[in-house]
């Protein structure tokens, strides 16, 4: 009888430090709703502190982290030779922060292999739908395209693949007949804004295991 083989890759641990709140890096590309709501629940004894924003391109997102007075890093594909240059630029524009965690709140760029070799294993992403359906950049026009009734958003570790990582917390969303993309997803933003704060919050002050398709935030 074979044994069920277990996920080869060892098991990514993040045990956050007792004493100080997690150091976190938010990574956006667009509006920058969902950081904005990170940069106003990370006050006073919330476990988590937003120590730099970084960007792929110009966005409405650098404003808000102006406005918070927390740095901000811009690191755009189209500034360097190829996507592994960009990748070694953006891991480094990251690390000189010195975070515990990565948060994707918008972000719109894959993340390398070097990113993912530095990181993996304590970087967060929100998606607009309830994975594994609609991966992508494109995940509540295409959810509307097909037809379905109920999406969601996803909380989800970061791996190599796209939006593949082990999944953290889902939240459903009811679609309605008169949705059109951009009413839809401000449902959808509206609860990711309280997830990715709970989520972060939870992961800030327990840490978080992952396995292969499991991630456990002890109790
Ligand atoms: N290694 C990973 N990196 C990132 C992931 C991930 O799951 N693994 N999630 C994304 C966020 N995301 C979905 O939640 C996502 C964002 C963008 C894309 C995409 O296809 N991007 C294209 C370019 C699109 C553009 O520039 O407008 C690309 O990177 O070539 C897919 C999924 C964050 N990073
Ligand atoms: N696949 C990645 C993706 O679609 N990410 C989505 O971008 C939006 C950013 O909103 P914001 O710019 O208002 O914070 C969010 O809905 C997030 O899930």
């Amino acid at each position: 009888m074979p044994t069920r083989s277990r996920a080869l890759t060892a098991p990514h641990v993040f045990r956050p430090a007792p004493d100080a709140p997690a150091r976190v890096v938010v990574l956006a590309s667009g509006t920058g709703s969902l950081l904005r709501s990170l940069l106003a629940a990370a006050v006073g004894d919330y476990p988590a502190q937003i120590v730099a924003v970084g960007v792929d391109r110009d966005c409405a997102a650098t404003g808000h982290a102006e406005a918070a007075g927390v740095p901000s890093f811009k690191v755009a594909l189209g500034a360097y030779p190829d996507r592994a240059a960009w990748d070694a630029a953006l891991t480094e524009s990251v690390a000189a922060h010195e975070p515990d965690l990565v948060v994707s709140a918008g972000f719109m760029k894959i993340l390398g292999p070097e990113f993912m070799a530095r990181f993996g294993g304590r970087i967060v992403n929100t998606h607009p739908a309830l994975l594994p359906s609609f991966p992508g950049a494109h995940a509540v026009r295409d959810a509307l395209a097909y037809g379905v009734k109920v999406t969601g958003s996803t909380v989800h570790l970061v791996d190599e693949g796209v939006d593949t990582g082990p999944v953290l917390a889902q939240e459903a969303v009811v679609i309605e007949d008169d949705d059109d993309e951009a009413t839809l997803h401000e449902r959808i933003k509206t609860v990711e804004r309280r997830l990715l704060v709970e989520v972060l919050a939870a992961v800030a002050t327990r840490g978080v295991v992952s396995d292969g398709r499991k991630a456990v935030i002890p109790k």
